[in-house]
């Protein structure tokens, strides 16, 4: 559906390139995100598929036809492609049904009666029925979104780019429309990427995710698979918000500030300083007078706690727990967990992750103090 080869978009001035070396394919109907910090390229690479920036290096492909290269470059308008901005982008004096008519009197062919008609599906595909004589000023901010979803859908297009489309939002019109928006893409059957840097936005609403660091995509993967197989430290931290624990080789094991942890495979190749990954529900915490940790702070997620704690070496840790246990800050605690689901990752970032024993002979670690 969409192809990118080697693509590569470099800044006059810049010291890294904004998109460097990206390889992506997107597969008809799949909802794509493109997920990362400010600044590791997401918009441009987004920019180039739309054809608003033209690559130094590499090819885009959309359907089997080549879009883009550092030779060539189809102009936005002939691309086939829509797009849905963060602010919504809507022209204020034209009504909901205007806006929406708005791209398909672009497009030749379209008899008045056909045009209509095809306005009031996508008004209905988008839940927007009844509003079509309103102004953008009198919906709120997520009927205009959908306004603007509607609008990009309407020519029929193969592909649309959404960038932040919820960024605007307040929380629980971000969430609805989040689950919203996967539908309408879905019932449309129209494939899409879409950029964040919210990265339960990106887990919820794509098929696959693309995470990017410094321009490069890390990994693609679907969101489950990001979740429990990260490649990288920065993906695990970036998408999981995990705790990281450093470690140094023992002989069959590694030392940490709370025990020793025994890993199915020793990792003869990896380097002596490592970290191990504890994801937030993975801990498991108990009041305790001779507790490695402190509880710093405490919030309240509705259906869990986050504690916040913090280590005598000063290592920061963040656990969520379920309701029933309730912890006080200042409160010292024990911190343990199951070895099976401890990762292991390379302090710099490079792949590689080993899981710990899975077998009962591994010795469960009692993070507390001695
Ligand atoms: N027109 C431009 N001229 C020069 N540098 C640019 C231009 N557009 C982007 N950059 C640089 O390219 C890099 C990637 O920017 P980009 O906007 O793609 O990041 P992003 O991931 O979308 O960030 P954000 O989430 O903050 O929007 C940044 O270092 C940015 O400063």
């Amino acid at each position: 559906m969409l192809s990118l080869h080697g693509v590569v978009k470099d800044f006059p001035g810049a010291i890294l390139p904004a998109v460097d070396n990206v390889h992506i394919n997107l597969y008809p109907g799949e909802l794509l995100g493109l997920l990362g910090p400010s600044g590791c390229g997401k918009t441009t690479l987004l920019r180039l598929i739309a054809g608003f920036e033209q690559p130094q290096a590499g090819r885009i492909f959309l359907a089997d036809r080549e879009i883009a290269c550092p030779n060539c470059n189809l102009p936005p308008e002939r691309r086939g492609v829509g797009m849905v901005f963060q602010d919504y982008a809507l022209f204020p004096h034209l009504t909901v049904a205007q806006n929406i008519a708005f791209g398909l009197k672009q497009q030749k062919g379209w008899r008045r009666s056909g045009l209509q008609q095809r306005v009031l599906e996508v008004m209905t595909l988008a839940s927007l029925e009844g509003l079509h004589k309103r102004y953008p000023h009198e919906l709120s901010g997520g009927q205009q979104q959908r306004v603007a979803l509607a609008r990009a859908l309407a020519p029929n297009p193969s592909l649309i780019l959404l960038d932040e489309p919820l960024s605007n939002l307040d929380v629980q019109v971000r969430l609805r429309l989040r689950q919203e928006l996967r539908t309408i893409l879905k019932k449309a059957g129209t494939s899409a990427v879409l950029v964040t840097h919210d990265q339960e936005e990106a887990l919820s609403v794509c098929d696959r995710v693309a995470v990017m660091r410094q321009g490069r995509v890390e990994q693609i993967a679907t969101p489950q698979d990001l979740y429990d197989q990260p490649a990288t430290r920065f993906v695990a931290e970036f998408v999981t918000q995990a705790n990281f624990i450093p470690a140094q080789r023992l002989l069959q094991s590694w030392k940490t500030e709370f025990g020793t942890i025994y890993l199915a495979e020793p990792g003869v190749d990896l380097e002596d300083g490592v970290d191990l990954m504890l994801r937030q529900e993975d801990l498991r915490l108990e009041l305790d007078p001779q507790g490695i940790a402190v509880v710093r702070d405490r919030q309240f997620l509705g259906r869990e706690q986050r504690y916040s704690l913090v280590t005598e070496s000063g290592l920061e840790l963040v656990a969520r727990v379920a309701l029933s246990q309730t912890l006080e800050v200042g409160d010292r605690v024990a911190v343990t967990f199951d070895p099976q689901v401890v990762k292991v990752f390379r302090r710099n970032n490079q792949p590689l992750a080993v899981v710990a024993d899975r077998s009962p002979r591994s010795p469960l670690p009692v993070l507390a103090a001695s």
